[in-house]
């Protein structure tokens, strides 16, 4: 990606981790590849059953990159669900989902002795980085003793749009 180019979207992705405020939104593939410096195993914090999850590193803060695996039998409707949801999904005990990829690139590739053109595709979800080692002491604690059933309940209000401003807001 062209440098100055490149300079701007980290830009934009700094002011966005300022403001709390603002809209989570598409990112280009290319920035996420410079802040994750290429997807390294160096950046790479953890991995759960759909994705690899790797650190980004914008000025002087730091994101949570989510891969989805390659591997994974998804279609791109749910992928598109899922980014609604997320969208959506604005409370304090819920780590904020900042922006998505959609990237898909045609490849040439040998298939059995034939050139075939293969679709790559790159689903890729960025949140707000959470320092504590574990996800789940930070929405423990954060959640200030919700019970799974309460947590649940709030995101499932959530992606079916029926929270309220004063429950839900964005402080
Ligand atoms: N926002 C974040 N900030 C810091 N680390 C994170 C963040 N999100 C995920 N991680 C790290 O990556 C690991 C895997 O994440 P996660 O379990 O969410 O992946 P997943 O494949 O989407 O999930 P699952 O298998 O539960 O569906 C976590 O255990 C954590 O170490």
């Amino acid at each position: 990606m062209d440098g100055k180019i490149s300079i701007r979207y980290k830009v934009d992705l700094e002011r966005m981790l300022l403001n709390g405020s603002a809209q989570p939104t598409h990112m280009q593939l290319s920035l996420l590849e410079d802040i994750t410096d290429c997807f390294s195993d160096d950046q790479q914090i953890g991995s759960g059953g759909f994705a690899v999850v790797y650190k980004g590193i914008v000025g002087k803060r730091m994101v949570a990159m989510k891969k989805l695996s390659q591997t994974l039998d998804m279609h791109e409707n749910k992928f598109h669900k899922e980014v609604e949801c997320l969208m959506k999904a604005k409370h304090k005990n819920i780590v904020r989902f900042l922006g998505y990829c959609s990237d898909t690139q045609g490849r040439i590739a040998d298939y059995e002795g034939k050139f075939v053109m293969a679709d790559l595709r790159n689903w890729l979800l960025c949140f707000e980085y959470v320092p504590n080692e574990s996800l789940d002491k930070y929405i423990t604690d954060a959640s200030g003793g919700l019970e799974w059933g309460e947590r649940y309940q709030i995101i499932k209000g959530i992606c079916e749009g029926n929270c309220t401003e004063r429950r839900f807001g964005t402080s």
